[in-house]
């Protein structure tokens, strides 16, 4: 298994690592625009193999695709983060073109490959990969999701004070301050759902948090998040690198489900070695069900921005 990581700053660094340690891709090809960067980053990680003991061979490379061909999977986080008080829709003016050169290269060296999406404003990058490339839309799938699902269950295990290993929970939706929709109606502790436990008016306070969970850290930070994105995205190579048929929910190219028509928004799915092998359709309740459609009308909008 070959995974390429566009991107050598702090998400794509991050996610090299991770995706090392789990120890089950063959090689990881780190590519980046500044000069030397990469290789930096991979010589670096590489010295960490004996102290971590992972075996998987990560080379480093500047701007040069010829270095990523044959790839089975490769990661884009190549772009701008956002800085404290804006927003990632902001973002898209410098990453969709970015974005769409990356995706472009790519593919020319590696026909084959699935895409995983992370440059910001995510839902909007997958669209414009889904719009531009060609590539099937099994094969085109935006990191969000995993992520913010990861943060749910960090606030919700906060609200219980219970180990993350008791609780369950799912975010679906844009990958926005104001677009996720927390499932707290199917969350659970051990299989009980949470509203046993807390408050209506503390399970609010958790889906809240949970939605500026970017924004809470970029403001603590003074850039944005690295460490749990690049193990969201680890978790998902793996689970396509070890055809897991794992869920997660995804940014994907939708075509009715979910009532919602041209748009790559986060919904759940199964990751296997085909990408997305299957887009799942869970009950929603009617709040949950307009939470959605006005996430969907929010990732329409910075959509419209697009220029083909
Ligand atoms: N979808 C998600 O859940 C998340 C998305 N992000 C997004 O990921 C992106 C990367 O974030 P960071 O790693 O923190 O930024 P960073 O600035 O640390 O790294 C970005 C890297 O991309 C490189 N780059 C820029 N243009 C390039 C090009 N044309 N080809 C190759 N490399 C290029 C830069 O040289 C830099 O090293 C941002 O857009 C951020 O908003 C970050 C966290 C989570
Ligand atoms: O907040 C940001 O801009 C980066 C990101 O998408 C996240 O950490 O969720």
């Amino acid at each position: 298994m070959k995974v390429t990581v566009v991107g050598a700053g702090a998400v794509g660094a991050s996610c090299a690592e991770y995706i090392a340690i789990k120890n089950f891709a063959s090689e990881v090809v780190l590519l980046d625009i500044k000069e030397g960067f990469a290789e930096g980053k991979a010589m670096d990680l590489m010295q960490t193999a004996s102290l971590n003991g992972f075996d998987t061979k990560i080379t480093g490379i500047t701007n040069d695709y010829s270095a990523t061909a044959g790839s089975d999977v490769a990661v884009i986080t190549s772009g701008i983060p956002r800085k404290p008080g804006m927003t990632r829709e902001e973002l898209i003016g410098i990453n969709a073109g970015i974005v769409k050169t990356v995706a472009t290269s790519l593919i020319k060296h590696s026909p084959n490959v699935i895409l995983i999406v992370v440059s910001n404003p995510m839902d909007t990058m997958t669209y414009l990969v889904h719009k531009t490339t060609g590539l099937a839309k099994n094969k085109i799938i935006g990191m969000g999701g995993a992520l913010d699902s990861a943060r749910f269950k960090y606030r919700l295990a906060e609200a219980l004070e219970a180990p993350i290993s008791d609780v369950d929970g799912m975010v679906i939706g844009g990958h926005s301050d104001t677009g996720m929709v927390p499932l707290t109606g199917h969350a659970t502790r051990n299989s009980i759902k949470v509203s046993e436990f807390l408050s209506e008016e503390r399970l609010s306070q958790v889906a809240e948090d949970t939605k500026v969970g970017g924004a809470t850290l970029t403001k603590l930070l003074g850039t944005s998040a690295w460490y749990a994105p690049g193990a969201a995205v680890s978790s998902m190579v793996q689970a396509i690198a070890c055809d897991q048929k794992k869920m997660f929910p995804c940014s994907t190219y939708l075509e009715g489900e979910y009532d919602l028509n041209d748009i790559c928004i986060g919904v759940p799915v199964i990751l296997g070695k085909d990408g997305i092998e299957k887009i799942v359709n869970i009950p929603l309740s009617a709040a949950d069900k307009a939470k959605m459609q006005e996430s969907a009308e929010g990732v329409k909008k910075t959509n419209n921005l697009l220029e083909f």
